[in-house]
């Protein structure tokens, strides 16, 4: 099984540059980030340290997200956000940037909030552009972009996979990109009521990432009541052949008990 630890929601007691090291020392390879930036284009000194983070670590980067906007403030993304577009284009290349430097292959693209101001279509519109120009740039280190449904934020837009897989759609048929794909959070599809058993069994093919995290409390697996191994199994044999991502939120001490449980039972 291939985990690899979300050091942005987890590991947080420490310091952020510290996490790739705690996700090693706890027994993984590999971490994913959210935007660890205040900005889209961050001096070079900043991505160099946050490199060296994980270099120094003897981790791999699997996965980072474009940068999202003030996270903790309730933005949820950039792209379909008028006004803030070519603060957007700007970040992409230094998201591929950090991706060939670091062979990363993935990188999540949060749709963003719904803007009072302007019309859904206008965002749309603005959304599967933005999305092309993103699949395009990363499409020169063999990168993939991931749509994201997203629970918890009450102007996101994608609740559903059918609502991340029609944008997807749309990107490709209008702009000819190929290397966009769903990023399957069980934790956010659950609590958003989709058919997450459906939703694998029609797509798990396809998946470009899986996350977890269980319900109710996005705690660690066991925490709550989603069959999260059985998912997990299922996507496996349907095809899915990439990482898990351990999107959760617990305490540094008790994190990864379950994942130490699982190795001493297999
Ligand atoms: O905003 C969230 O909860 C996410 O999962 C972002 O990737």
């Amino acid at each position: 099984m291939t985990y690899t630890v979300n050091c942005s929601i987890l590991l947080t007691e420490l310091p952020l540059l510290e996490r790739p090291a705690a996700a090693k020392a706890a027994g993984f390879d590999a971490v994913e980030f959210w935007w660890p930036f205040e900005t889209s284009v961050p001096a070079d000194s900043e991505i160099t340290k946050f490199e060296n983070a994980i270099t120094d670590a003897g981790v791999q980067l699997t996965g980072l997200n474009f940068n999202a906007g003030n996270m903790p403030g309730g933005d949820r993304g950039l792209v379909s956000w008028k006004g803030r577009c070519s603060e957007f284009k700007d970040n992409i290349d230094v998201v591929a940037g950090i991706g060939e430097r670091l062979c990363c292959k993935a990188f999540n693209a949060l749709y963003g909030n719904r803007q009072d101001e302007f019309t859904p279509e206008e965002q749309d519109e603005l959304a599967v552009k933005n999305l092309a120009a993103a699949a395009e740039g990363v499409a020169r280190i063999g990168g993939t972009v991931l749509l994201e449904p997203v629970s918890g934020a009450p102007k996101y837009p994608l609740l559903t996979a059918d609502d991340a897989l029609k944008v997807i759609a749309r990107v490709k048929a209008e702009s000819g990109v190929d290397n966009i794909k769903l990023l399957a959070d069980f934790y956010h599809l659950a609590v958003n009521g989709d058919d997450v058993q459906a939703v694998i069994e029609n797509h798990a093919k396809d998946f470009g990432h899986i996350q977890i995290a269980d319900n109710p409390g996005r705690g660690a697996p066991g925490t709550g009541t989603l069959p999260l191994g059985e998912w997990i199994a299922r996507s496996r044999e349907l095809g899915y052949e990439g990482y898990i991502g351990l999107e959760y939120k617990e305490p540094q001490e008790t994190a990864f008990s379950w994942a130490i449980r699982e190795r001493v039972s297999n």
